[in-house]
């Protein structure tokens, strides 16, 4: 029997620094991803929202932490109680399918699903997000999770942001078209293995995604899925905060997400960076509905 899949909103968007991306989680519920995922046979609980702090509440630039990252404290407060809930979701035998928001609820996402076990990440992104507060030029943490997670650099020893059962040689990276000069030598000289869109021209995503697939499982419990709809490109997905032209199709989203449902190791999902503002008819957030039935099992026949 599959197991069944619980609903995780995380409204945030002061991780991208931009208003919109917090109404993600709402655009892709009524894109009806319950209905979806009960297509693919799926029983389906929507646990909510998660409270994010209010934005005349919040902070920009806190005096003491990690300097130059935005929000941070904010990012902390919502990090945990995403652990908390995902890590909840997972000891009831249940995949938590988180809905973004911005890509800093990946650090949230990664710490919970690596609690209490050992842990691979597939990270389909455009962008890296392997920025430290030290190298990232906009300050934004959308574009640090990785490193987060992983406590390179600023983040080494930070307790809430790292994420205790993972490591770097099970982390796998899907797509990567635009990083940051800094971020490019911090992924070169870790253990992660990155695939660039020039891998995916060369090899083809099936090839790409089934190697992905084999470093995010060597040797661990499960594989965490971080789906940022910008991963796609601009044409199909256009609801991003931070489009890149150049990203995969349609079918070459849907055939990976497959993949990743087939090989039956998939242990959390997360959809982030749909802003419904900058988005066509909800396009995008159907787009990320469908991807995430995908991911879960949904087939054509
Ligand atoms: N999850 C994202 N959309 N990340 C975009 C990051 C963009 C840029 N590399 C930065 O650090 O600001
Ligand atoms: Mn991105
Ligand atoms: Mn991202």
């Amino acid at each position: 029997m599959t197991r069944p899949a619980r609903i995780i909103g995380a409204p945030t968007d002061y991780g991208a620094n931009r208003r919109g991306v917090d109404m993600g989680p709402s655009a892709i519920r009524y894109a009806g991803l319950a209905k979806q995922l009960e297509s693919a046979g799926i029983t389906v609980e929507d646990a909510g929202d998660l409270p994010v702090p209010l934005a005349d509440e919040r902070d920009p630039e806190p005096a003491s932490g990690l300097a130059n990252a935005k929000f941070i404290e904010e990012v902390e407060e919502v990090s945990t109680r995403i652990a908390d809930e995902v890590a909840a979701t997972l000891a009831d035998d249940t995949t938590p399918v988180v809905l973004g928001g911005d890509h800093s609820i990946a650090i949230g996402s990664m710490a919970g699903s690596a609690r209490d076990a050992e842990i691979g990440v597939i990270w389909f992104d455009a962008h890296g997000d392997f920025n430290t507060p030290t190298t990232s030029p906009s300050g934004n943490v959308h574009g640090m999770p990785l490193a987060a997670a992983l406590g390179i650099g600023d983040f080494e020893g930070v307790g809430w942001a790292n994420a205790r059962g993972l490591k770097e040689e099970n982390v796998a990276l899907v797509g990567l078209r635009d990083l940051d000069a800094a971020e490019k030598e911090a992924i070169r000289t870790s253990d992660v293995t990155a695939f660039t869109m020039s891998d995916v021209d060369e090899r083809g995503m099936t090839e790409v995604v089934d190697d992905a697939l084999a470093v995010a499982s060597d040797g661990t419990d499960g594989v965490h899925v971080s789906l940022d709809l910008d991963w796609l490109d601009p044409k199909e997905a256009p609801g991003v905060g931070t489009p890149v032209r150049g990203g995969a199709s349609y079918r070459e989203a849907h055939s990976a997400l497959e993949q990743v449902a087939s090989a039956g190791v998939l242990r959390s999902l997360e959809v982030v960076e749909v802003n419904p503002i900058l988005d066509q008819h909800n396009e995008t957030a159907e787009l990320a509905t469908e991807l995430a039935a995908s991911a879960l099992g949904k087939r054509i026949l």
